[in-house]
């Protein structure tokens, strides 16, 4: 795989986990290591993370803008530049530029919607897209808001994440986590996201509720970190006591694991703050869905591209509140056979259509001005709408 010197300015970068975080890791892991340079944020064990790369990573202290940017730009000879969030990092595009980048892709997540329903920061996204040769979006359903928005000011690709379906599969050992939480031998249902207000999981846990008392043996485990980790602990011990874990942020290794001892996976993202707040996609959807489980989703943006509603899982209107949710994870505890046969699908669905190989080659030539064949940009790939694929999901 060919690419240009490329210059990675990222805001989000391990050992932090998130989605951005997960989305920029696997791709640039995949591109030739001695084609780049990544720019990223400082962060607790990153000296350690680092170390063991075969690529240079600079880490910087609060925002990216520095004065060195056009020495580093001259002295690693770097030709091309990948800004991984365009917001807000979009607004670095014209010093990257002028840093002597000669060609810029940058990446949209689903939070640019946002930016753009409000109106000073649509206008600097606006007037810092002219400076992108290419950027990327991640869905179908949000690219007509996005085109919009920007007016044809720069090229629009679909680049979307994906799901490591060695490291996220069926058959992994669940015991050792159902034994470090005590969850019993009843049915588990687990959330992972970053705890943040629109990832639903205030709706979760008052749905729990409900689902609780028709199943006293379930148990809810909340999986990650953010500003919402005390109030969701409190919410849980004083909602449904006893049968919710929330575990805080846990290990990349043990991650799988936690997938493994679970039946169910439930993320209800809604819109938040009028909608300035929306879900791109949803990684940890299609991590569950690879390892086998069957997911609901709240409808949010771009998460109902992360299942095949009816097939993979179930699509839900979490903005409502508890009720549909809670009906949702009561008929799949209700009916095992059922959630299998939901899981069993994601995976084969996850296998088939979500590669972060593909992606990386899609980035790769976005980097180097190429065609990008099968899927252009006009005509957005639409995981489980192609034909073939009824074929490949059984
Ligand atoms: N190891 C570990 N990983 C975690 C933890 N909590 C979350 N993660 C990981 O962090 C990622 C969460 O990603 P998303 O579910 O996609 O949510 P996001 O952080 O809001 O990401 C944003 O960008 C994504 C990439 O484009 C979008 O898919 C997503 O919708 C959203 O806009 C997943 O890979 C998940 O496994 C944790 O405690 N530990």
């Amino acid at each position: 795989m060919e690419i240009p010197r490329t210059l990675v300015l990222t805001g989000h970068f391990p050992p932090e986990p998130g989605g951005v975080q997960t989305f920029t890791w696997e791709l640039v892991r995949r591109l030739p290591a001695d084609r780049l340079l990544v720019v990223a944020p400082a962060w607790a064990g990153a000296a350690e993370f680092d170390a063991g790369l075969p690529f240079p990573v600079v880490r910087r202290r609060g925002y990216l803008l520095f004065r060195g940017l056009r020495r580093l730009v001259a002295r690693h000879r770097i030709d091309a530049g990948w800004i991984t969030a365009a917001a807000p990092f979009a607004m670095y595009a014209p010093f990257v530029r002028a840093a002597g980048v000669g060609r810029l892709v940058g990446s949209t997540h689903g939070q640019e919607l946002g930016w753009f329903r409000a109106a000073p920061t649509r206008a600097a996204l606006r007037a810092a897209a002219g400076s992108f040769d290419a950027l990327t979006h991640l869905c179908a359903s949000t690219l007509p808001e996005l085109e919009d928005a920007l007016g044809g000011r720069t090229r629009l690709v679909r680049l979307a994440g994906a799901v490591d379906t060695g490291r996220f599969r069926p058959g992994l050992d669940g015991t050792a986590i159902r034994r470090r939480h005590a969850l019993g031998t009843g049915p588990v249902v687990l959330s992972v996201a970053r705890l943040v207000r629109r990832k639903g999981h205030d709706t979760l846990i008052r749905a729990w509720a409900d689902v609780v008392r028709r199943r006293p043996d379930a148990r809810l485990v909340i999986v990650g970190d953010g500003p919402m980790l005390r109030r969701l602990t409190e919410l849980g011990d004083r909602t449904a006591p006893g049968s919710v874990t929330v575990t805080g942020p846990v290990s990349a290794d043990d991650l799988p694991l936690y997938y493994a001892a679970a039946d169910v996976f439930a993320l209800p993202c809604r819109d938040d703050r009028r909608g300035l707040q929306t879900e791109g996609l949803g990684l940890s959807t299609l991590e569950a869905s690879a390892s086998g489980l069957p997911v609901v989703v709240g409808r949010s943006g771009g998460s109902p591209e992360s299942l095949v509603d009816g097939r993979t899982g179930v699509l839900v209107d979490a903005s409502r509140g508890p009720d549909e949710l809670a009906l949702a994870l009561h008929r799949l505890l209700a009916d095992p056979g059922r959630a299998r046969a939901l899981g069993a699908a994601g995976r084969r669905w996850t296998c088939a259509e979500w590669s972060w190989d593909g992606a990386a080659d899609r980035l790769a030539a976005l980097l180097r001005g190429s065609p990008l064949g099968a899927h252009d940009e006009r005509e957005p790939h639409r995981p489980g709408t192609e034909p073939a694929w009824d074929s490949r999901i059984g």
